[in-house]
């Protein structure tokens, strides 16, 4: 039971307090306390200001929510950002994004364009990324300098990939990295077979029983489009999620990305299995993938989380700004306007992520003993009034330019829009720099 009587080390009072556990619930004049990294008080304004704390912010026309989690990206791929527009996902992959991969990425890029990702993300209000990119290790320390939390997965195909010329090899340096980081307190390490088409049964059991015995998760692509789907009917006379469930792969640590198909048998497998769906909307739309029918998940009791994808497939990784997608688009797919209302949005864009990356017992909602994982959101803005629901406003008319301020653990990563541990200018100018390495172009 956290104990008030001490000092606490933060004490927030913003005008709206948004914990998203319970469900539906909006806080006025409440408070949040922190001690040591972790919220230890939540109640009236009245009782907060009789505490002892260090350090005392109003926070004015503020809606204070659980940080969001994005809870699939390929981070480092924001130095492609914009490489290869307008084209359905296997072209776009196998002609322009696989041949710039297999030219550019190295440590130093993986680097680089996870330093840019970190910065965009905590700009936007994102506290937990999912990561999925090749040099996994390097995005691990990315992540622990920055301050950031993320799940890295480690990325296993049965080709050759920058970084691990066998699958046993990824496999191998996984392990390895799960073992360096198990008790790191911000960074989860995870096995990501890259997709039902680039990885075979062999492979897929051995990731299977590997994660059964370190108790990790498996992170994956999965019914992307209709195209995936139906060359495994064709080549293997299955469709890749029963492939998944023969293999024993299912379950509540696996994670399925995307999930644009889904039949009737399908269904029944994500529900028997507790598998979580990750929804990434504005990559489906841009690649033209198909859509994710999220109400019908939903109200069948899937867990769904949201994810930006990578920034060459979305072009951002904006989360809120997904959250707004996937929320409208979750009304035209169900025909209905009552599909994904704006509570059930952000929920599914902080404790949905949260649940689906197995870290729901540490963050994704503002409830005692959890980390101190938050975005401030400004609603003094033009374009927020009048605030009749505030979450209503944070989902239909905000903007991520509206984050001001962001903890993660209690340690603030964004002051006022500015961040606190990353260099912006400099972050810019390597990017730039990547980018006309890239084009080959040498513009100043
Ligand atoms: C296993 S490392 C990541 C690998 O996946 C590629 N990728 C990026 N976005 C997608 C997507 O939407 N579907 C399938 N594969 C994707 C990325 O370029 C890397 O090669
Ligand atoms: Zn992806």
């Amino acid at each position: 039971m956290p104990n008030t009587a001490a000092a606490l080390d933060l004490l927030l009072l913003p005008t709206w307090l948004v914990p998203v556990e319970p469900a539906g619930v909006v806080l006025k004049d409440h408070a949040l306390g922190i001690r040591d990294g972790r919220i230890v008080f939540i109640g009236p304004r009245s009782a907060a200001l009789k505490l002892n704390a260090s350090e005392v912010r109003e926070l004015p026309d503020i809606l204070l929510s659980p940080g969001l989690i994005n809870a699939h990206g390929h981070a480092a791929m924001t130095l492609f950002r914009g490489l290869a527009d307008d084209l359905p996902l296997m072209t776009w992959l196998e002609n322009h994004i696989w041949p710039a991969e297999a030219k550019w990425v190295d440590e130093e890029f993986v680097r680089d364009g996870t330093d840019l990702a970190i910065a965009e993300q905590i700009k936007g209000g994102i506290t937990c990324f999912s990561d999925m990119y090749f040099f996994p290790k390097v995005a691990t320390e990315r992540v622990h300098k920055s301050g950031i939390r993320a799940q890295i997965a480690i990325p296993i195909l049965d080709f050759p990939i920058p970084g691990a010329s066998t699958a046993d090899e990824a496999i191998r340096q996984g392990i390895e990295l799960f073992g360096d980081l198990k008790h790191h307190d911000r960074i989860k390490v995870t096995f990501g077979p890259h997709a039902p088409y680039t990885v075979g049964d062999e492979n897929l059991e051995k990731i299977r029983v590997i994660a059964e015995e370190l108790d990790a998760s498996i992170h994956m692509h999965v019914h992307e489009t209709a195209f995936e789907v139906q060359q495994s009917i064709e080549q293997r006379g299955e469709r890749p999620l029963a492939r998944l469930a023969r293999l024993g792969l299912l379950g509540p640590r696996f994670q399925a990305v995307h999930m644009t198909q889904i039949s009737e048998e399908d269904l029944a497998l994500l529900v028997e299995s507790n598998t979580s769906v990750i929804h990434c909307p504005e990559s489906n739309l841009k690649l033209a993938s198909g859509f994710c029918p999220v109400e019908r998940l939903w109200q069948a009791g899937v867990n769904v989380a949201v994810g930006t994808d990578g920034s060459a497939s979305n072009n951002d990784l904006d989360l809120l700004g997904e959250t707004r997608t996937a929320a409208l688009l979750a009304k035209a797919v169900a025909g209905s306007a009552t599909a994904l209302d704006a509570h059930r949005a952000l929920r599914m864009a902080t404790l949905n992520g949260a649940r689906a990356l197995g870290i729901e017992a540490e963050v994704g909602s503002l409830e005692l003993g959890k980390a101190a994982d938050m975005v401030a959101f400004d609603l003094s803005g033009l374009a927020q009034q009048p605030v009749y629901d505030p979450v209503s406003q944070l989902i239909y008319a905000t903007g991520r330019d509206s984050v001001k301020h962001l903890w993660v653990a209690g340690q603030q990563l964004l002051d006022d829009r500015r961040l606190t541990r990353l260099d912006e200018q400099q972050l810019i100018a390597t990017a730039k720099a990547w980018g006309q390495r890239i084009s080959g172009r040498n513009e100043s």
